[in-house]
C-alpha cells in the first residue's frame, strides 16, 4: 500500500468527487469530505459513513476552514450549466473565495492542491480539439461567464500561489463527464438524452446540432468498495 495520507476532498459528495473518494479510500488514505450539498448528495458517499478513515464536514468553501491535511482535491462547484447558472453570484463566490480559501489552507498546512478546472476555460473555442496551449475564446459577460471566468481566475490563483508562495498545485481541465451517480436532473447532454430515451420522449438538441464535445466517463468499480470493507471488517 502507498504511504497513508490525510486528504481533503471539497465537493466530495458530488458525482466526480464521490468516485475520487472511493478511489482514495480504497487506497487506504484518510479522507475528509467537505460539501454543502448544493448538487452533491449524501447518498453518493454514505457507504463510507462509519469507516474509521472517513469524515464528512457540511461546509461551504466560500467560508474558511482549518483542517490538518497533506493533500487537497478542490472539486467544489456545480458543473452542469443549469446548476451553475441558477445562482451566478454564488458560482462566482465559489470559484473565487472558495478557491482562495482552499489555497490559503494549502499554504498554511503545506498541502499539495489539485483544482478541478474545466474545458469551459476555452470558452467557445476557435480550434478543435483544444490544446493546453490554447488560451480560449471567452465572453466575460455571457451566461456561462460565472463558471468559465470563475474557473479561469481559479487557475490564475493556483499559479499565483505556486509562484509567489511555493504551494504545490495541479490543475486538471475536466471535460464533459458522465457515469453512475450522475443526478437524473443534472441537465447535461448525456443524462438528458438517456432519460429522454428511457421515457420515450423527444431528444432535445439545442441549436443546429453542429456543436462538438469531448466526453469523459467517470466511475470507480463498486467491487473496490465491497472488497475494502470486507477486508476491514
Ligand atoms: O438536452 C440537451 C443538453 C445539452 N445540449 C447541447 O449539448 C452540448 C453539451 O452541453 P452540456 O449541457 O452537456 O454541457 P457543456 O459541454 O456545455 O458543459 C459541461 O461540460 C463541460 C464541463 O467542463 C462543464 O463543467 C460543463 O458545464 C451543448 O452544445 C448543449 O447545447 C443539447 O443539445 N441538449
Amino acid at each position: 500500500m502507498l504511504e497513508r495520507k490525510r486528504i481533503l476532498v471539497s465537493g466530495g459528495a458530488g458525482f466526480v468527487g464521490s468516485h475520487l473518494v472511493d478511489k482514495l479510500m480504497a487506497r487506504g488514505h484518510e479522507v475528509t469530505v467537505v460539501d454543502n450539498y448544493f448538487t452533491g448528495r449524501k447518498a453518493n458517499i454514505e457507504h463510507w459513513v462509519g469507516h474509521p478513515n472517513f469524515d464528512i464536514i457540511r461546509h461551504d468553501v466560500i467560508n474558511p476552514i482549518m483542517v490538518e491535511v497533506d493533500q487537497i482535491y478542490h472539486l467544489a462547484c456545480p458543473a452542469s450549466p443549469p446548476h451553475y447558472q441558477y445562482n451566478p453570484i454564488k458560482t462566482i463566490k465559489t470559484n473565487t473565495m472558495g478557491t482562495l480559501n482552499m489555497l490559503g489552507l494549502a499554504r498554511r498546512v503545506r498541502a499539495r492542491l489539485l483544482m478541478a478546472s474545466t474545458s469551459e476555460v476555452y470558452g467557445d473555442p476557435e480550434m478543435h480539439p483544444q490544446q493546453e496551449e490554447y488560451w480560449g475564446h471567452v465572453n466575460p459577460i455571457g451566461p456561462r461567464a460565472c463558471y468559465d471566468e470563475g474557473k479561469r481566475v481559479s487557475e490564475t490563483m493556483c499559479y499565483a500561489y505556486a509562484h509567489q508562495a511555493g504551494v504545490d498545485v495541479r490543475v486538471a481541465r475536466i471535460f464533459n463527464t458522465f457515469g453512475p451517480r450522475m443526478h437524473p436532473k443534472d441537465g447535461r447532454v448525456v443524462s438528458n438524452f438517456i432519460i429522454q430515451a428511457l421515457k420515450n420522449e423527444p431528444i432535445t438538441i439545442y441549436g443546429d446540432g453542429s456543436q462538438t464535445r469531448s466526453f469523459q466517463y467517470v466511475e470507480v468499480s463498486s467491487l473496490w468498495i465491497f472488497m475494502f470493507w470486507t477486508y476491514i471488517l
